[in-house]
Order: structure tokens, then C-alpha cells, then sequence
């Protein structure tokens, strides 16, 4: 589905962000891109749909080459492979539902997107996709007014509104509280199942990556230097990719659960509120 032969890039500056990186990655494949600050897992992401253009080597998404110097094939590229960022992206003083439609504009008549003119399939697609995220109530509020987590949401429904074969998720989960972060990859983890989706993830967190992907890359100086089921991503060849001991930090991003019979009676409904479907309001936001 996505393959990288050889892949290089050098950047404008000589930088070497990705030097002979070689991957093959099966359509529906969950995998979770680790590795220490400025190891090059955004510039492996990004190179995928020519955000950073590659300078060496062959990178394919399906049968397509990724040309960065054809502005049209990156655009029909695009249209095929979702992206989503760690500040969501959102268009935040319109509402949730014009942000999810902008995921149909590759489908759409230039001049119609830019008046926001979109036909009632695109309506439909665009609720079906918040259906998917479990926002749909949400969809005639501003996107400014909801949470970290819902406006994740609101970011995954515009991607999924796109009909996506793949989506590259760049830390999409940093700026969620453990909790919500957790919340919004088991989404993103049951929509990709479900669909078929190929999802590529950068992350910080050792534990999200093993509970969510089927797969970890790791990297370190822009190779590739471990890539195995999750299984195989033990601390020993973690600690290997980061060349140093792990820490706390590098491995959880969990808050210990509260034991719900330390709990006063009374605190119950609040515990059930706080757990239930995040758009009840369980959710603590993102963190700017
Ligand atoms: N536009 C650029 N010009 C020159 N060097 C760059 C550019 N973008 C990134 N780099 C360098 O490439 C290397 C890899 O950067 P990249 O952002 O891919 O790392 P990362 O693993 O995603 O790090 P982080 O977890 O901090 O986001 C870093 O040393 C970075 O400084």
C-alpha cells in the first residue's frame, strides 16, 4: 500500500531528515511511528503525502508515485490520504459541521467550496462521519467551543469525510490529557478497523503505541532502526531506538485509575459522568 524505497530527504538546508528509509506498509495496518525529538518520524509522515518533499529514492501510495514537484498528482494524492495534526486544525469560528465538509471539498467544484456550497450527499457523508466520532449533537455548535478531545473528533470526521485510503496522524493525541488521548486513538483504532483504513501515528507515548497499533517503527537520525509487530517493541529494543534507559515519561501516559470503592457514594454519578460518552462533558479539554 505505502512503500519507501531508499527514501531520502534532505532539506533546504542540508539537513539529512530521512536517509535510505525502506518500509512496506499493508493496507488496513495500524502502525505507530516512535522515537525521541527530532528522530524524523514527522518528516517520514509527512514525505508520505509531500508535505516535506523527498529527494532520493521512490515513495508509492498504491500504485501512485509520489511526485512533490507535480502540484496537480499531490493534490489528487491528497484527496486519497487523510492528515491530521496535533492542534486539531479546526476552523474555529465556524461550526463543526462546515468543518467536516471541508473534507469533501476534493470532491467539490472549486467555486462552490470557497462559497461553502455543499450538495446534501456531502451533508450526509459529513454527519455520517460525526456519527463515527460520536459528535453528531455537536454539529451546529462552533468548533471553537468544544473540547481538546472533541475538536480531535471534529478532525477525524473531516479526514473521514474524505473517504480517506490512509491517514497520517502527526502526535494527534499530545495535546489530550491521558484520558481523552486514550479515548480518541480507540477511536481512530475502531473507525480504521472498521473502514479498512491504513493509519500511519506518530507518538510519544510507548504505552498508547502498544495498546493501539499493530506495528512500530522506530526511529532515531532519520533511519529506521526498528520495525516489528508490537509484541516484538519489548523495553529492552525500545531502549535500544532511544539509546538510552526509558523513563516513566517515555512510557506512560496514564493517570492511575481511580478504585471505584474508594470513592464516597455520593461521587458516583459525577465518576459516571466524567467516563461516559466524552460529549456528555467527561472530557478536560486539550491543552493549548
Ligand atoms: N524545514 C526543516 N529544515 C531543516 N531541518 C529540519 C526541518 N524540519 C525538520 N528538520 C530537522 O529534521 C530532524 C527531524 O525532524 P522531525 O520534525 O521529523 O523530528 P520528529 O521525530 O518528528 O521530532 P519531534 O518529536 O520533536 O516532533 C530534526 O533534526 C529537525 O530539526
Amino acid at each position: 500500500m505505502i512503500t519507501f524505497e531508499n527514501v531520502d530527504v534532505v532539506y533546504p538546508n542540508g539537513f539529512k531528515g530521512l536517509s535510505s528509509v525502506n518500509l512496506d506498509i499493508k493496507q488496513g495496518e495500524f502502525v505507530a511511528i516512535i522515537g525521541l525529538s527530532g528522530a524524523g518520524k514527522s518528516t517520514l509522515i509527512r514525505a508520505v503525502n509531500g508535505l516535506v518533499p523527498y529527494t532520493g529514492g521512490t515513495l508509492t501510495v498504491g500504485d501512485t508515485v509520489v511526485d512533490p514537484r507535480n502540484k496537480s498528482k499531490l493534490r489528487q494524492l491528497r484527496a486519497r490520504v487523510g492528515m491530521i495534526f496535533q492542534q486539531f486544525n479546526n476552523v474555529g469560528r465556524i461550526s463543526v459541521l462546515n468543518n467536516v465538509l471541508i473534507g469533501r471539498s476534493a470532491a467539490t467544484p472549486t467555486w462552490r467550496s470557497l462559497i461553502g456550497w455543499y450538495g446534501a450527499e456531502d451533508k450526509e457523508i459529513a454527519f455520517q462521519s460525526l456519527e463515527r466520532v460520536g459528535i453528531v449533537d455537536k454539529a451546529y455548535n462552533r468548533a471553537s467551543a468544544l473540547s481538546g478531545g472533541q475538536q480531535q473528533r471534529v478532525a477525524i470526521a473531516r479526514v473521514l469525510a474524505q473517504d480517506p485510503e490512509v491517514i497520517l496522524a502527526d502526535e494527534p493525541v499530545a495535546s489530550l490529557d491521558p484520558p481523552t488521548a486514550r479515548q480518541v486513538l480507540g477511536d481512530l483504532r475502531r473507525i480504521q478497523q472498521d473502514l479498512g483504513i491504513t493509519c500511519i501515528v506518530n507518538m510519544h507515548h510507548l504505552d498508547l503505541a502498544r495498546d493501539y497499533a499493530d506495528r512500530i517503527i522506530g526511529m532515531r537520525g532519520g533511519e529506521v532502526v526498528f520495525d516489528g509487530p508490537t509484541a516484538e517493541a519489548t523495553d529492552s529494543v525500545i531502549e535500544e531506538v532511544y539509546q538510552r534507559s526509558l523513563t516513566a515519561e517515555d512510557v506512560a501516559a496514564v493517570e492511575v485509575p481511580v478504585k471505584l470503592d474508594e470513592l464516597a457514594p455520593a461521587a458516583d454519578d459525577d465518576l459516571h459522568a466524567a467516563t461516559a460518552d466524552p460529549a456528555a462533558g467527561g472530557e478536560t479539554g486539550g491543552k493549548p
